[in-house]
């Protein structure tokens, strides 16, 4: 059974679960913990999430005991800090679910907790933005979950259980590794196309302009590598991802792009800093990605 849920990141995504757990299951089923600086910093916050003000329990990482659930929830720069806030969240049967994009998180936490109690997780279809204490979203999305490996299994039925139970969005995936590799194709095309051309969904979807031109280039050079790698993305896979972009708001703007609005340093190294070296060690070209790299290398320099 899952009780208690812990969750590193308040941002656009740790905001939409944790009002999703605590509106399904209450209040205090659900804390966000973080470090003592940022427990301070915000403590008390009124969080306004379409609209409506809302307030979520907050821990200091010193002060907590083991969760049955953590879900991390932070940008890729903040994962090495995130592994230090969650250890005393960590016990004999907590599970642990990353929302976070690429195909990295998982591993990272794996490699420091174990893969067992991983859930390979894939966070899609939303279109959440959060500046200030303001979250804002026309589509929740839905959870994609899945097993690598047998020794998951069992955390796998007892989150589907929970899911259940607090009616969060999910679909259990039978091949996880093609939906998070297609997850990141998305990501790798459209987060890197808003955050380099300073536009939204509605550019990066608006047919023959170099914004979209560069999206497709960039999505089917991670088609090429995921073919390397053994993971059969097709052209299907690209359609299936561009038609959920269409159902979100034109306006509306992927993660990356928030961090460039906020002059934040972005997730660029896990995106086409993770695309250029592995098609290096294929020999397979990558232009548009290193196209994209460079100028969000650039524009970070510029902040
Ligand atoms: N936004 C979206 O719609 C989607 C996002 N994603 C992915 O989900 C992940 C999270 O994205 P998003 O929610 O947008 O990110 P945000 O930037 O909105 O939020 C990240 C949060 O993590 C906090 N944080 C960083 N380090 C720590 C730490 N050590 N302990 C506690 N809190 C910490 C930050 O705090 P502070 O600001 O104080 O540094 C911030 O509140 C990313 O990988 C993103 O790509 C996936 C699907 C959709
Ligand atoms: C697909 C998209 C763009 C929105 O769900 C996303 O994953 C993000 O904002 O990081």
């Amino acid at each position: 059974m899952i009780e208690k849920t812990a969750i590193i990141g308040m941002g656009a995504l740790g905001l939409l679960y944790a009002d999703q757990i605590a509106s399904a299951k209450g209040p205090e089923s659900v804390s966000f913990v973080m470090d003592r600086e940022r427990y301070e910093k915000y403590e008390g916050t009124v969080f306004v999430c379409n609209g409506q003000e809302k307030t979520f329990r907050m821990e200091c990482c010193q002060d907590v005991s083991p969760a049955d659930l953590v879900i991390v929830a932070v940008k890729y720069n903040g994962l090495a800090g995130a592994l230090d806030t969650m250890k005393n969240c960590v016990g004999k049967d907590t599970v642990i679910l990353s929302v976070m994009n690429g195909i990295s998180s998982e591993k990272i936490i794996g490699e420091r907790y174990g893969h067992d109690r991983l859930i390979d997780t894939v966070a899609q279809g939303m279109d959440a933005m959060k500046f200030g204490n303001k979250l804002t979203y026309t589509k929740k999305g839905e959870l994609r979950i899945g097993a690598e490996d047998a020794c998951q299994q069992e955390n796998l039925a007892r989150v589907a259980a929970y899911f259940d139970e607090i009616q969060m969005p999910y679909t259990l995936e039978e091949d996880i590794l093609h939906r998070l590799w297609g997850k990141f194709m998305l990501n790798v095309g459209v987060n890197q196309t808003c955050m380099a051309y300073e536009t939204n969904y509605g550019g990066a979807l608006r047919e023959g302009s170099e914004a979209n031109e560069t999206m497709l280039a960039a999505m089917r050079e991670v088609i090429a590598l995921a073919n390397a790698e053994g993971i059969h993305l097709t052209e299907t896979d690209l359609d299936e991802y561009i038609a959920i972009l269409r159902t979100l708001s034109p306006e509306g703007m992927p993660s990356m792009r928030q961090d460039g609005v906020s002059r934040r340093p972005s997730e660029v190294e896990m995106f086409a800093g993770t695309v250029i070296p592995m098609a290096a060690r294929h020999g397979i070209p990558v232009p548009a990605n290193t196209f994209l790299y460079d100028k969000i290398k650039k524009i970070e320099a510029s902040y």
